[in-house]
């Protein structure tokens, strides 16, 4: 049976949302294009899917939320240019056709190796039928799982069904949808490194497409030390005769730049650089992809982004609950690995970067790479770190992190970190973009926080006293929970007198948009079945990244250093204050909640 959730959180959740929800191929709604695709996007090699399930491959614009449709690819060219203004922009019935031909013609099978496993649970199947549910899976596609535990196809659906949920508002179709769903998973059982056991399930899949043309994604959910068995069995076992081959790869890429270099190269031994979708889900999140079209398509914003405007960015990530199961995989990397080398980087780095060519995956990856080549390597001196220890509030007892049998008593292993990162470059020369991540914090969130200069000559600098800090300006945007951007400005208190106050203009997705934030893995797992690189990271993206934090991981464990104990719940050590105020920063995250 359908389970029903009220949070607006993605894939193993869902959330009501009106019948007047306006996304969709409303033919009545005005339309203003305002971004050309990349022919490449919609390459002879992608499954053609329907333009409402990938945001990326259609740029559209909605005003007052009631504004959807398809803005066609270059090869669309010509049915834009008949267009009259006011007339709706539908793909053209020939269009239809083409790519129902396609969809007859060919297959996509999606194996997720390691499916007994967390992720695979919790995020992966839940966001496969996400998509089924939205109708954005190709018409022939069939669910692998794989992994070494022994399970029948129905034995797996029972697995998988207990995960799934269901849009509230379609719940009179759910529990069908999700059988057929269920119906199209599979499960075969073998070693991760047994050519002949990927044979077999190549067998299965063959069956399947039934002389289709094949495509075939693998999702490496598995333990990084097997990562490289896997892909070899599956390359040389299992690989596509006559459609493409892509490989999922979740982190971690790696300890540090020496281990995520031989990770690469020996990847690269079976598969093709465009064959690797190194995935990291912060940047499928809802916010984080609109991060670009907040800079590069409101004027108001781009020409601030810069040390001219800019005092220091802030990109923060706490969770309120320890490494509950994930000790002994947490020990051996820490939070600077865990989150700041690759979630809280990868946001600064589209964050800062410059305006790409397009919105090609190569254009937007070389802007990214650009920007971190343009960094310092982090220096010790500008790192705090922490770790967790126990505490009893409420006669509650929360554990600290030691307590988890899977992590040694003694380990110094960090569960918070605070850094201070500079870009040499003309546009960043001087900003401070600090990163603050940590477990078992008093609160669950991740934002970054722009903080502006002080307006020059402020002809209301008595009305703020002596702390002018008081009266910058301040952009938040809120990744989670609760999606939201706000600008923190001065207005005047409405009255006789002139009194100004701080106020928020607001931006609260849950109340502008009334559709479901689809979660990151829906996203990168249709970006990947369609080919689109954008939000995967390459090579040298991922070489550069290391660079940065290898120096300081390194000295971090040769030296031993001791971190800075805090209570869980607590909002972390004290060190990230004093590492802020070296740079003359507060922390926006200090105040009252927002
Ligand atoms: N869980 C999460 O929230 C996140 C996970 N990741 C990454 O995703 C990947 C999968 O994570 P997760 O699902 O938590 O991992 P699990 O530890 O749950 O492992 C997945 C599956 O791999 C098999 N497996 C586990 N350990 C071994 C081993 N030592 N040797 C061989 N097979 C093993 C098991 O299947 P079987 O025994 O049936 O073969 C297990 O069900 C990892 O790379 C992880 O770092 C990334 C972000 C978040
Ligand atoms: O990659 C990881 O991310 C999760 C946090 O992801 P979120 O989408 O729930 O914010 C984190 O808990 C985990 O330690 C880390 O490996």
């Amino acid at each position: 049976m359908a389970a029903l959730s009220s949070s607006n959180h993605c894939c193993s959740s869902s959330i009501a949302y009106s019948s007047s929800s306006s996304i969709g191929f409303h033919q009545h709604h005005n339309f203003i294009p305002f971004s050309l695709i990349s022919p490449k996007r919609l390459g002879s090699n992608n499954v053609s899917l329907q333009s409402k399930c990938n945001p990326s491959a259609n740029v559209i614009l909605m005003q007052d939320g009631a504004l959807a449709t398809k803005m066609p690819a270059i090869e669309d060219e010509a049915p834009l240019k008949n267009l009259k203004e006011g007339s709706s922009l539908v793909t053209p019935p020939e269009e239809h056709k083409k790519s129902n031909d396609n969809d007859d013609k060919s297959t996509v099978s999606i194996t997720v190796v390691g499916a007994s496993g967390d992720l695979a649970k919790k995020k992966i199947f839940p966001a496969l039928f996400a998509l089924y549910y939205e109708d954005c899976l190709p018409k022939h596609f069939t669910i692998f799982g794989y992994a070494r535990s022994k399970m029948t196809d129905a034995e797996l659906r029972n697995m998988v069904r207990k995960t799934l949920t269901c849009r509230i508002d379609k719940r009179e179709n759910c529990g069908e949808k999700m059988e057929e769903f269920l119906s199209r998973c599979f499960y075969q059982s073998g070693q991760y490194d047994s050519e002949e056991n990927f044979e077999e399930l190549d067998k299965k899949l063959k069956e399947h497409e039934a002389g289709r043309v094949s495509n075939r994604l693998f999702y490496l959910s598995i333990p990084p030390n097997i990562f490289v068995n896997a892909v070899k069995c599956a390359t040389l076992s299992a690989t596509s005769a006559n459609g493409w081959t892509r490989v999922i790869v979740e982190k971690p890429f790696g300890r540090d730049s020496e281990s995520s270099a031989a990770l690469t190269s020996a990847l690269k031994q079976y598969l093709e650089e465009d064959q690797i979708f190194r995935i990291d889900h912060y940047l499928g999140k809802e916010l984080i992809e609109n991060l670009s079209v907040l800079r590069f398509s409101n004027l108001i914003f781009e020409p601030l982004w810069s040390r001219q405007y800019i005092r220091n960015v802030q990109l923060i990530f706490s969770e309120d609950f320890g490494t509950e199961g994930r000790g002994g995989y947490f020990d051996h990397y820490g939070i600077i690995r865990d989150i700041m080398q690759n979630h809280l980087l990868q946001i600064l780095a589209i964050f800062a970067m410059e305006t790409p060519v397009s919105l090609d995956a190569e254009d937007i990856r070389n802007e990214k790479v650009k920007v971190l080549r343009s960094m310092m390597p982090l220096r010790a001196d500008d790192v705090v770190i922490g770790q967790y220890k126990s505490h009893t509030k409420g006669g509650v007892s929360y554990p600290g992190y030691t307590d988890d049998k899977t992590v040694p008593n003694d380990s110094l292993t960090p569960t918070f970190a605070a850094a201070a990162l500079f870009i040499n470059n003309a546009r960043w020369d001087g900003v401070p973009f600090l990163m603050k991540a940590g477990k078992a914090l008093h609160n669950r969130r991740a934002e970054i926080r722009v903080q502006f200069r002080h307006v020059p000559g402020n002809l209301y600098n008595r009305s703020f006293g002596t702390d002018l800090d008081r009266a910058t300006n301040e952009l938040v945007i809120r990744v989670q929970p609760d999606e939201a951007i706000y600008l923190k400005i001065n207005n005047k208190v409405p009255g006789l007198g002139m009194r100004l106050d701080r106020s928020n203009l607001n931006l609260l997705y849950k109340a502008r948009y009334s559709k479901e934030i689809p979660c990151a893995y829906e996203r990168l797992l249709l970006d990947a079945i369609e080919g689109e690189r954008r939000l995967f990271i390459r090579s040298d993206e991922l070489d550069a990244a290391w660079s940065l934090f290898t120096p300081l991981l390194k000295e971090l464990d040769e030296k031993k250093i001791i971190p800075e104990y805090y209570p869980y719940g607590s909002r972390g050590p004290v060190g990230a204050h004093y590492l802020a105020a070296k740079y003359n920063v507060k922390w926006g995250d200090l105040g009252v909640e927002e």
